[in-house]
């Protein structure tokens, strides 16, 4: 286990250095604006959460970060590289759980050390590397089950464990635990804090969901709707970490803050609507 979990196990301090930066980015798909002059710094060992009505173009600026796709106009820079001349050391975790279905959990791991690690290590190395990947997101039981063998909370565990192996510092995640229940989805927000504060990795991670936001995040980067998504506001969360889940939940400052992240998504929406005039239908307004 030491060995996967070699980075400084100190608590979590955000590093002074920038880990992206996004430079007045404009990105249109068919001539359509999909994003409008996003600008946004990133420090190493933030956990950023993107938040925003279906549409913004959260899935999109992570595309534009990850380097699958170019902005039209704008920079993008990760560990100071601009993202033209790189594609960035980074992994990444989508809700469809980013396993090869033919490959077992450990074969999964595996793989991706392989690519990792070409040929220094042995088989033997690589198979006891990956079963402490493994153990580190509590899958030790079932290393030698195929995905389809696994319930989506399994194979999401399956999933981090394959983009911690990669061992990049910076992971994207794209909505990872949306379709799990909220037991698997708590155990797995508490693994993938622990891998931020642990391991002092920086995190990118979208939801929908407010409170998943609020207790994830470090900053809330909450979007307008789009087209063309813009940002509405990068919100501090004010909860010194690590947060007790119960404890925050039941408190007024949350409640009150959870109420003032809402307030900020439904601005963006009610000016949407007011922009498109829908909300005078019925003449009661919103
Ligand atoms: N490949 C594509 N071609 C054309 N338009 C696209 C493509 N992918 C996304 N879009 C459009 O870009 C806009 C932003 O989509 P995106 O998936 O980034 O939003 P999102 O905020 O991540 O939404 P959601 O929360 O539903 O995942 C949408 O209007 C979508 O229809």
């Amino acid at each position: 286990m030491a060995m996967v979990l070699n980075r400084s196990a100190e608590q979590k301090e955000i590093a002074d250095q920038n880990k992206i930066e996004v430079k007045s980015i404009y990105f249109e798909y068919d001539g359509l604006e999909i994003l409008q002059d996003i600008n946004l710094t990133i420090k190493e060992g933030e956990f950023i959460v993107f938040m925003g009505p279906s549409g913004s173009g959260k899935s999109t600026l992570l595309r534009l970060l990850i380097g699958l796709s170019r902005p039209n106009k704008g920079e993008i820079f990760v560990n100071n590289q601009l993202l033209t001349d790189s594609i960035p050391d980074c992994s990444v975790v989508f809700q469809d759980y980013s396993l090869f279905p033919w490959l077992t959990a450990k074969e999964n791991v595996i793989l991706a050390l392989r690519q990792k690690l070409k040929k220094s290590k042995t088989k033997k190395e690589l198979e006891h590397l990956a079963q402490s990947y493994l153990e580190l997101v509590q899958l030790s039981h079932a290393v030698d089950k195929y995905p389809g063998e696994m319930s989506g909370g399994m194979r999401q565990r399956a999933a981090i464990a394959r983009a911690l192996s990669i061992g990049s510092d910076l992971m994207f995640m794209d909505e990872p635990f949306g379709a799990l229940d909220p037991l698997t989805r708590i155990h797995l927000q508490n693994l993938i804090l622990q891998v931020n504060r642990e391991q002092q990795r920086t995190i990118v991670f979208v939801t929908h969901d407010a409170e998943e936001a609020i207790f994830l995040a470090d900053r809330i980067v909450m979007f307008t709707p789009g087209p063309p998504g813009r940002i509405a506001e990068v919100i501090d969360v004010p909860f010194p970490k690590p947060r007790n889940r119960k404890q925050l939940y039941q408190s007024l400052e949350f409640v009150k803050f959870r109420d003032y992240v809402l307030g900020v998504m439904n601005q963006g929406i009610f000016d949407k609507l007011e922009e498109s005039k829908e909300a005078l239908v019925d003449g009661s307004g919103i």
